[in-house]
């Protein structure tokens, strides 16, 4: 069956241009709109104009003076990497079928975005500006402490002169700058966002694909938070090897439960003790037996964290679908995540589900998430840029917090393991579940079963 997406459906290209002084979270916000588009199965790529100026003038010794407009040299080499930066983004655009792609760069006189623009219009690829203006002295500063002491420019550098040096760059910059404004840039496409979302002013959005990018920037913040994501405590189902349904927790699960809010508490540290979490799970029992310890007022249950929905083989073992379905089990093993259960969903439905749940998440602060190995797998991909043909397969083990702080240019990750034991539900791709291993699985539910029901 055809994949479509809004891109296949619309046939636009859009080419996002970047506005704004150094220092702005500009490359911030142009990486998460690429990470967001392609989880989405929407062919985007960000060209970085400071690498190919590294790349043709040296990564070391760029100070501000070469930034200095009435600089020959300094300038002659920026338009050369804007040029260069532009040709590989329309070889993109031509020769590997690219959607969006975005021109990161500070793009600050009317004459540059008018060249920008011309190119754009010259090839039918939809230009939408995306400045992001700051005049925020406590922001500007964290960006610079965040993000430009850890630049390739300024490698070695001592931070204190690093910073310096970035300032005296902006001063550069600022004396050439022309923000937009309605008034003289009403034709455009574009979005301002004033001091990181503050205010925001959007112009003459046309397309869909253009909507959703500006719906999805309109909900950044760049707050210092974490991301707690871990799925339920074992469950009977677990223990059984079935998969989906609406079990209870296992007397294991029902321990990490109860262990939940102190490893929580752990993992804020002392500083951040009283801090408040918001809770959500799933609508799933196991999910909201597991949050039931937790101290925390705001708990929300989502629908869409709810686990892939399996259909037919929904309350099967992966041997039984393997017995019954034999060609369905292959397909499954050979693309995970465009596998449709018979009645029920594939990877890629979760995450057109989750998309809500995506913009949700980037508006808010400190958050936890109960939900379940597929949907958590989504979350994760979204976050960490895992590529389609792997997320499926990623191990989320259970009993096992994942903590998530998203910094300017990357995510930290921790794993936090309670020390409470619980069963694998991780299936190797290619691996048959019949033989001597599924038989010992299959007796081993047999006997859970019985003594499940011997203790009823
Ligand atoms: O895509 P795979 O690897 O089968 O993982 C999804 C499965 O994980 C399970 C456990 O096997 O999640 P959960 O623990 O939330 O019940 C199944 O319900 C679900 O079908």
């Amino acid at each position: 069956m055809p994949v479509y997406s809004v891109s296949h459906v619309e046939n636009v290209r859009i080419c996002v241009i970047m506005v704004g002084l150094p220092a702005r979270g500009k490359s911030l916000i142009a990486q998460k709109i690429v990470r967001y588009l392609l989880w989405l199965s929407i062919k985007a790529k960000c060209f970085n104009v400071g690498s190919y100026r590294r790349q043709l003038a040296g990564d070391t010794a760029i100070t501000a003076e070469f930034f200095n407009p009435d600089n020959r040299d300094g300038w002659s080499v920026r338009v050369e990497a804007v040029n260069r930066a532009t040709e590989d983004m329309m070889r993109w655009f031509a020769e590997e079928n690219g959607v969006v792609g975005i021109i990161d760069a500070t793009n600050l006189t009317k004459q540059r975005r008018s060249d920008l623009l011309k190119l754009c219009r010259e090839n039918l690829i939809e230009p939408i500006f995306l400045e992001s203006w700051c005049d925020d002295q406590d922001l500007i500063l964290q960006n610079i402490a965040d993000v430009k002491t850890t630049s390739p420019d300024y490698v070695d550098v001592d931070p204190a002169v690093a910073t310096d040096d970035f300032l005296s760059r902006i001063s550069q910059y600022e004396r050439n700058y022309q923000t937009l404004n309605v008034a003289d840039d009403e034709d455009l496409t574009f979005i301002k966002l004033v001091n990181v979302g503050s205010q925001i002013i959007v112009n003459r959005i046309e397309s869909y694909l253009e909507s959703r990018i500006v719906y999805y920037v309109m909900n950044l913040h760049i707050k210092p938070r974490s991301i707690w994501l871990l799925r339920h405590g074992e469950s009977e189902y677990n223990l059984t090897g079935q998969i989906g349904g609406d079990s209870n927790l296992s007397e294991r699960g029902w321990r990490y439960a109860k262990k939940l809010p102190e490893i929580v508490l752990k993992s804020l540290g002392e500083e951040h003790e009283h801090t408040n979490l918001t809770v959500w799970t799933s609508t799933l029992k196991r999910t909201q037996q597991t949050a039931s310890f937790l101290p925390y007022q705001k708990k929300l249950e989502w629908k869409a964290l709810d686990e892939l929905d399996a259909g037919e083989c929904d309350g099967m073992t992966y041997e039984e679908i393997e017995q019954q379905f034999p060609e369905d089990f292959k397909a499954r093993d050979d693309n995970k995540y465009e596998y449709r259960y018979r009645g029920g969903e594939s990877y890629r439905d979760i995450v057109i589900r989750l998309e809500p749940i995506i913009m949700e998440l980037e508006r808010q602060e400190n958050i936890l998430i109960i939900t379940h190995q597929a949907v958590l797998r989504c979350l994760y991909a979204y976050f960490m840029n895992v590529p389609q043909e792997e997320s499926p397969w990623m191990s989320i083990p259970l009993h096992t917090l994942i903590k998530l702080e998203p910094r300017a240019y990357l995510t930290l990750v921790s794993r936090i393991k309670a020390d409470i034991p619980a069963v694998s539900t991780y299936k190797e791709k290619g691996t048959s579940q019949l033989g001597e291993l599924a038989s010992e699985v299959s007796n081993s539910r047999d006997l859970i079963l019985n003594s499940l029901q011997a203790s009823v």
